[in-house]
C-alpha cells in the first residue's frame, strides 16, 4: 500500500498564453506522506496559493498528475471533484469563513448537512471538545475571539474526517499568542495521525511542521525538515535574493 497522502507528478499550471503567459507551478513533483506536517514557504508570488489549490482540487493543473491517495484528481469530473473535495478534503483559510447567523455547533455540522447526512449532535460536539470549544457550542462567531473562530474552523474542516487538511495561511490573521494556539492543535491533530498542508509567510508556524517545502518561481527550492524558526528565515532570506523571471523582466 502507498503510504504517501497526496503525490504530484511535474505538475505545471500556466496562466495566459504567448508574451502574457505566466507559469505559476513549474514541474512540481513531491510526495506527502499520511500522518505528517507540511509547510508550504516562499515568496510573494512564487506559487504556493496554486500549490494548495490544485493539489486540494480546487484548481486544475495544465500538466502532470495530482494523486490524493490512489486518486487521480486531474482525471476526475467537475462533480467527482466537488464530492471529493467535500469528502476527503478540509480547508482552513486566514479569514474563518464561518457563518455569522449560525452558532458554532450549526458551523461545524455544516459540512456534513453539504453531504447530504443529519449530523450526530455528539458527534459535532466531540469536535469542538477537540478544539477545546465544546462549552461555546452555542455561540455565534460574533461572541467569540479570532483565535476562537480559527478553531470552529478548523473543528468544521475536520467534522468529515478528510484525509488531508489544508490550510491557507491559517494564523495570518491571528495575535502571536493565538496562532501558537492554533498551530499546537494542528500539531496535535497531526501527532495524532491528521494529514496537514499549510501555507504560510511565517518562520514560527512553519517551525511547527515536521518538513517545509520552498518554492521560488513556481519550482520546488528544497526542503527543511525539522526545521527551526531560525533555519526557516534563513533558508527566506536566501530564497528572495534570487531574481524571479517576472522581477527580471521587469527590470530590463
Ligand atoms: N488567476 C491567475 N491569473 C494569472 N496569473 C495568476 C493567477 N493566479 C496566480 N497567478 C500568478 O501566478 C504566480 C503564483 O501565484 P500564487 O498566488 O500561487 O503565489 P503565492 O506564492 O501564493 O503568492 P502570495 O504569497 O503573494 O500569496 C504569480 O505570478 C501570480 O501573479
Amino acid at each position: 500500500m502507498n503510504q504517501a497522502a497526496v503525490r504530484l507528478r511535474s505538475v505545471t499550471r500556466s496562466y495566459g498564453t504567448g508574451d502574457n503567459a505566466v507559469t505559476a507551478l513549474d514541474q512540481v513533483s513531491l510526495d506527502i506522506p499520511r500522518g505528517t506536517f507540511t509547510a508550504v514557504m516562499g515568496p510573494s508570488g512564487s506559487g504556493k496559493s496554486t500549490l494548495l489549490q490544485c493539489t486540494a482540487g480546487l484548481d486544475r493543473p495544465t500538466g502532470g498528475q495530482v494523486f490524493l491517495g490512489e486518486t487521480d484528481l486531474t482525471r476526475l469530473s467537475e462533480k467527482k471533484l466537488t464530492l471529493l473535495r467535500r469528502r476527503r478534503i478540509g480547508f482552513v483559510f486566514q479569514a474563518f469563513n464561518l457563518l455569522p447567523a449560525l452558532t458554532a455547533e450549526q458551523n461545524v455540522g455544516l459540512p456534513l448537512r453539504l453531504a447530504g447526512r443529519r449530523p450526530r449532535r455528539s458527534e459535532v460536539l466531540n469536535v469542538l471538545e477537540q478544539v477545546g470549544l465544546r462549552e461555546r457550542a452555542g455561540h455565534r462567531p460574533s461572541e467569540m475571539s479570532g483565535g476562537q473562530q480559527q478553531r470552529v474552523a478548523l473543528a468544521r474542516a475536520l467534522v468529515t474526517k478528510p484525509e488531508v487538511l489544508f490550510g491557507d495561511e491559517p494564523t495570518g490573521a491571528l495575535d502571536s499568542t493565538t496562532s501558537r494556539e492554533v498551530l499546537t492543535l494542528l500539531r496535535t491533530m497531526v501527532d495524532r495521525g491528521q494529514t496537514v498542508i499549510m501555507v504560510t509567510h511565517d518562520p514560527v508556524a512553519a517551525s511547527y511542521a515536521d518538513r517545509v517545502l520552498f518554492l521560488a518561481d513556481g519550482k520546488a527550492q528544497g526542503e527543511l525538515y525539522a526545521p527551526t524558526a531560525e533555519q526557516v528565515a534563513q533558508r527566506m532570506t536566501a530564497l528572495s535574493a534570487i531574481p524571479s523571471k517576472t522581477s527580471a523582466v521587469a527590470s530590463c
